[in-house]
């Protein structure tokens, strides 16, 4: 396939050859009428604009024989080749010198064409040089020298900077006007050759066909012309090398050996399509353009005369060469995001494995990180702002963009206080999300538990995975997908970014199943496509990994950013001495010869990040759900949909910290205990709790079936207690009454056997104390003894776990009627009294969260999120 460039250059060439052409014919058409304006074009060769004026003449001539498109023909060729100067030799390729600037080409793009002159006032002479040809200068030196000047000022400021490097053989020191060059060696972009030096300069060249044929054509591409344009990457330079000869190499052609001549000859077969390219001044080489000075000619111009374009001022050369040097010198510019994105999205089968490329090489290929049977698990290591984010987004962007929401699914979770999770999920400014993710999990530095939860998740699934294939026989995901192929298997990669907060030293319950968990799915996950991630910018972290050896044994895919610690084998130091934006990936658990160094592109930036993302929630399927997004530093509000709790009505009283972010809920059944009680001093959450679970009761209840009983003893809570009441009435529950007389109500609930749904929500019971003592604790007891069994259910706030003893009895408070609790700004060790284990639950109070227990259905409490009650 012929690249637009090529097309570009032969339709100019073309169009020249067209034009002449097209004298020819108008000459040939009038050969009577034209015999004298032949003769006279023939001695006025050199000046193109009186050859047109003949050529005029001569048409003018030959209308009268017969009507001739010639003329028109030329206008036309002239115009078209005008118009593709513009894009085959744009900006640099051809400005004058005056006020002449380096272009900014695209990526990995060089113009076609090259100007070294013109034939006329309207058409230049150009000659194709990178990715086409290689070009052999025969006349007078100076000129020659000139013209190479020319070329190489062109093709540098046609090039990006550092993609194009030079190589100058000058035997006999011709090319003083190519002095200023010399500007570029110092950042390794061009070097000069001396006597001698040939052999040595053509071996270079040669080898250095030979290896980009090898290592970076592969067999897959003819040309590194065609590589990029279907990669839309170039991964090497362009190499110019002239070699000045002043009409000979040495004292004559001949004093080339024949080794010389057949590496030249080898370089100017292959070497264009590496982008090698010769620039010869008197030594023939073929195949290649010719410029023959002393006819003014070119290969390309045919006969026409080329009138030359001065050489380029020579402080022109040294300041753009400075400048070229300066730009390179400064280091490389990050890779670009979308190299790693394939050609066509969402094409990908995960049936073996996910395989998605990270970054580049130092030899420009791509390199790829591999999740399957072998490596499992990857374990990425760097400090504070090494890149590991970003070369997440990277990976998860290469990964995403290859396999569809079938294929694999994330989750993600992110224990640093911040957000670099959340643009995965719906969010205020932007709707999209990445349809492959299940959970994200952000701000989550506090709360171990949701690490905990998504390993149980994880842990869930494997079993589910396990079950099916043993059902079909398989040992793994690829044979389970092959016995199973209407089923949806996808691979689970499951990302933990400073996962050492999970794995905290101090072995309390979380942590302990934690790594048990983590230890399981690193184990067996490999053959059931779940494969963890974990990143960390902790060396503790990393280190606490390493005295857990059945675990990080599994983590075999590396990744270490610059400064990474204890990532890799010993012996293996090399993240010391890689650059920033790169990174040492190691497939085998980081012994040395598997290192290999990548550049990662930046694929932080959100507008980059953004366009993929809504590229591929476009193509998710409609019914695909949306990602779960917990958040840990916001307060859930209220669901609104109505409970199922079957057969009893069910209080919800928080948000389980959990992957599935259910309600925590007391089923107030017709047994002993279903009451419940909310500990602490905390207005705001205790107000939530008790908001919440009336609320959501009431839901389930058509107006006038239950009654709400609400009596409010602390004055802070007043307004979340007459707020419950409005919803109650706009509910339809207009019975529901805000009451004081708690001495009353409890007499007359300790009355009531009607067996009708009462639920009496007390705000700071303990604050009644003095009031109750008596008959009034009788009451009270009597109700949450008996009520239940009647339907009538307590759900009261006490502000401290020794004021609900003393309302329920003191020392000899009979505890088992609080069926449920919640716990807020009281330690676990107060505990003790209201729950089973010994010496009360490991729970540090911390704010926005609670801890919950209902002795019917835990064993050991949870944490919950108390919602947000409006
Ligand atoms: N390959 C890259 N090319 C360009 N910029 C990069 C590249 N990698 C990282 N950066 C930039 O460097 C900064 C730090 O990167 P990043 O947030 O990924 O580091 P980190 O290791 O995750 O840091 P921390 O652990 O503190 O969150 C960011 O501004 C990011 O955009």
């Amino acid at each position: 396939m012929r690249s637009p460039r090529t097309a570009v250059a032969t339709e100019v060439a073309s169009a020249l050859g067209q034009a002449r052409g097209a004298a020819r014919a108008a000459a040939a058409g009038a050969a009577e009428a034209l015999a004298d304006s032949e003769l006279r074009l023939r001695n006025t060769e050199d000046d193109v604009l009186r050859l047109r004026d003949e050529l005029a003449v001569g048409l003018a001539a030959a209308r009268a024989v017969s009507t001739d498109a010639a003329g028109t023909t030329l206008a036309a060729r002239t115009a078209t080749i005008r118009a593709l100067v513009t894009t085959a030799a744009p900006g640099a390729a051809s400005a004058a010198w005056d006020g002449w600037t380096p272009s900014r080409p695209e990526r990995g793009t060089a113009p076609a064409l090259y100007r070294i002159g013109a034939v006329s006032p309207d058409i230049p002479a150009l000659l194709p040089l990178l990715d086409h040809a290689h070009l052999a200068i025969e006349g007078d030196p100076t000129k020659a020298v000139g013209v190479v000047a020319t070329l190489l000022l062109r093709a540098l400021g046609g090039t990006a900077p550092g993609g194009l490097r030079l190589s100058v053989y000058d035997p006999e020191q011709l090319g003083g006007s190519l002095a200023g060059f010399a500007a570029l060696s110092p950042a390794g972009l061009a070097s000069f050759y001396g006597p001698g030096a040939l052999t040595g300069l053509l071996d270079e060249l040669v080898e250095e066909i030979r290896r980009i044929h090898e290592t970076v054509l592969a067999g897959e591409y003819t040309s590194l012309r065609e590589l990029a344009a279907t990669t839309g990457r170039r991964p090497e330079p362009w190499r110019v090398a002239v070699l000045l000869g002043d009409g000979s190499i040495g004292d004559s052609v001949d004093d080339l050996s024949d080794r010389q001549r057949a590496q030249l000859d080898r370089i100017a077969r292959t070497g264009a399509a590496c982008g090698v390219h010769l620039i010869t001044v008197g030594v023939p080489t073929t195949p290649a353009e010719t410029v023959d000075l002393d006819n003014r000619t070119t290969s390309v111009t045919g006969p026409m005369r080329i009138s030359l374009d001065p050489a380029p001022p020579a402080e022109l050369i040294t300041r753009t060469c400075r400048g070229i040097a300066e730009i390179v010198a400064a280091g490389p510019a990050p890779g670009v995001f979308a190299d790693l994105l394939p050609e066509k999205l969402w094409t990908e089968s995960s049936a073996a494995g996910l395989v998605a490329p990270i970054g580049e090489a130092a030899d420009g290929r791509l390199v790829d990180l591999a999740l399957g049977d072998a490596p499992p698990h990857a374990l990425i290591g760097g400090p504070s702002g090494s890149g590991k984010t970003n070369l997440l987004y990277a990976w998860l962007g290469a990964l995403c963009s290859r396999y569809s929401p079938d294929e694999l699914e994330l989750y993600l979770l992110d224990f640093k206080e911040g957000v670099s999770f959340a643009r995965f999920a719906r969010g205020r400014r932007d709707e999209s999300w990445l349809p492959h993710v299940r959970l994200v999990g952000v701000n989550v530095n506090s709360d171990r538990e949701f690490g905990l939860a998504l390993l149980r998740f994880l842990a869930g699934e494997l079993r589910r995975r396990a079950e099916a294939a043993k059902l079909h026989e398989a040992t793994k995901l690829e044979e389970l997908r092959t016995e199973d192929p209407g089923g949806r298997w996808p691979r689970i990669v499951a990302v933990i970014d400073e996962f050492q907060v999970l794995l905290t030293t101090m072995r309390d319950p979380v942590s302990a199943e934690a790594t048990d968990l983590m230890e399981d799915l690193a184990r067996r996950g490999r053959s059931q496509g779940i494969h963890l991630v974990l990143a960390s910018q902790d060396i503790g972290g990393i280190e606490a990994l390493w005295g857990r050896s059945a675990l990080v044994s599994q983590f075999t895919l590396r990744i270490a950013l610059p400064k990474a610690r204890r990532m890799m084998a010993e012996n293996n130091v090399v993240s010391d001495v890689i650059p920033r934006y790169h990174a040492v990936v190691n497939p085998d658990s980081g012994v040395l010869p598997a290192n290999k160094v990548v550049r990662v592109p930046d694929a932080g930036s959100r507008q980059v990040w953004e366009d993929l993302q809504r590229r591929l929630w476009g193509m998710r399927s409609p019914d695909a759900p949306e990602p779960i997004l917990f958040d840990g530093s916001h307060v859930p509000p209220l669901p609104r949909h109505t409970p199922d709790g079957g057969r009893d009505p069910v209080a919800w009283v928080g948000q389980t910290i959990d992957v599935q972010a259910r309600p925590a809920h007391v089923r107030l059944g017709r047994t002993p205990g279903r009451n419940l009680a909310v500990l602490g001093t905390r207005v705001g959450e205790a107000c939530s709790v008790l908001g919440a679970a009336v609320l959501s009761l009431a839901r389930q209840h058509a107006p006038g079936t239950a009654r709400f009983t609400v009596v409010c003893l602390e004055p802070d809570a007043v307004d979340a207690a007459s707020t419950v009441i409005g919803h109650l009435w706009s509910a339809g529950h207009t019975g529901a009454a805000l009451r004081d007389d708690v001495v009353e109500v409890l007499r007359e609930l300790a009355a009531d056997d009607s067996g009708d749904p009462h639920y009496l929500i007390v705000y700071a019971v303990d604050a009644a104390a003095s009031r109750l003592a008596g008959q009034g604790h009788v009451n009270l007891r009597r109700v949450m003894q008996s009520g239940p069994e009647r339907r009538t259910h307590v759900l009261g706030w006490w502000r401290s776990v020794s004021r609900l003893k003393d309302d329920l009895g003191g020392t000899a408070a009979k505890l088992d009627v609080v069926g449920a609790w919640v716990a807020l700004d009281v330690h676990g060790n107060e505990l003790a009294s209201l729950y089973p284990g010994q010496g009360g639950p490991a729970w540090y109070p911390r704010e926005n969260r609670a801890l919950f227990f209902d002795r019917a259905h835990h064993r050991v409490p949870e944490i919950m999120i108390p919602y947000e009650v409006h």
